[in-house]
């Protein structure tokens, strides 16, 4: 039986529910009966091991690959077989690890494709959306620059920009901080603020702990594909499970 969507057990209205997700490849199990909700508007922060399946989870949640078991309920619909295209339309969106923008292409450019492909835009009303983004990204003043050209952290702001430019209610940032100065990655946190604040849920994986503990409401953690630890972000950084995982000590030392 399906289970009742709205509202979740607390009592908020989730935006996305993940109910028992398992996918396997071969002997590699990247999620196990993987289960949570994000509130509408809530920052969720990702944290696990390289290879814990944290970018396979983001795969499950845009349909780039399909679950072995388990299904993916998104804005009160079961979205489990649903194109990552059709998906896109219904406003989940991510940037990627690895910036990927069309180089050959302006910054405009590139917001204009998410915008008119994706959030459905035409015209002048697709253009003036993606100005208000670029100016939102600090990206305005490269608008006119080939992507290709951009430093590392522009690239980053970027991808944020397409991901936003598709208006999505869900945003899904993959360890977006990573490689950045300390003084590009304050930047970079406050402009996720920002998205924040606008009503966008997100959940952010990142390896660059305080970034992610400066914008989010709640931190899940996941090793092996299984979460196994959720809650306060403090409160979580600071459990066993946590600590034996990033520090190599005991559970029970
Ligand atoms: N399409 C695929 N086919 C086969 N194996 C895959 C596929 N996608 C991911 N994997 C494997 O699944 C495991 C989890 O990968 P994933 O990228 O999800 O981990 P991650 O937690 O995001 O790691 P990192 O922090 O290093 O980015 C890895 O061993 C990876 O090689």
């Amino acid at each position: 039986m399906v289970p009742p969507l709205f509202p979740s057990e607390d009592g908020m209205t989730a935006i996305l529910r993940l109910d028992h997700l398992s996918k396997s490849f071969g002997a590699v199990t990247v999620a196990d009966a993987l289960s949570y909700e994000v509130a509408q508007g809530e920052a969720l922060g990702v944290i696990g091991p390289n290879g814990a399946g944290k970018t396979s989870m983001f795969n499950l949640i845009t349909g780039t690959f399909g679950p072995d078991n388990g299904r993916v309920f998104f804005d009160g619909k079961d979205i489990t077989n649903m194109s990552a295209a059709k998906r896109s339309h219904a406003g989940i969106a991510r940037s990627f690890q690895v910036p990927q923008p069309f180089s050959g292409m302006t910054v405009f450019e590139n917001a204009m494709i998410a915008a008119t492909q994706s959030a459905g835009l035409h015209g002048h009303e697709a253009e003036r959306f993606c100005l208000e983004v670029l100016e939102q990204t600090e990206l305005l003043p490269k608008a006119n620059v080939l992507a290709g050209s951009l430093t590392l952290l522009e690239r980053k702001r970027l991808e944020m920009t397409r991901a936003l430019c598709a208006k999505p209610k869900l945003l899904l940032l993959d360890e977006i901080a990573g490689g950045l100065t300390e003084a590009e990655c304050k930047f970079l946190v406050q402009t996720i603020k920002d998205i924040h604040a606008s009503g966008v849920a997100i959940i952010w994986i990142e390896h660059v702990v305080h970034a992610l503990m400066a914008v989010v409401d709640r931190l899940i953690v996941i090793d092996f594909g299984k979460k196994i630890a959720e809650g306060e972000p403090q409160k979580i950084m600071e459990s066993p499970e946590v600590k034996e995982i990033y520090l190599g000590i005991e559970a029970d030392a």
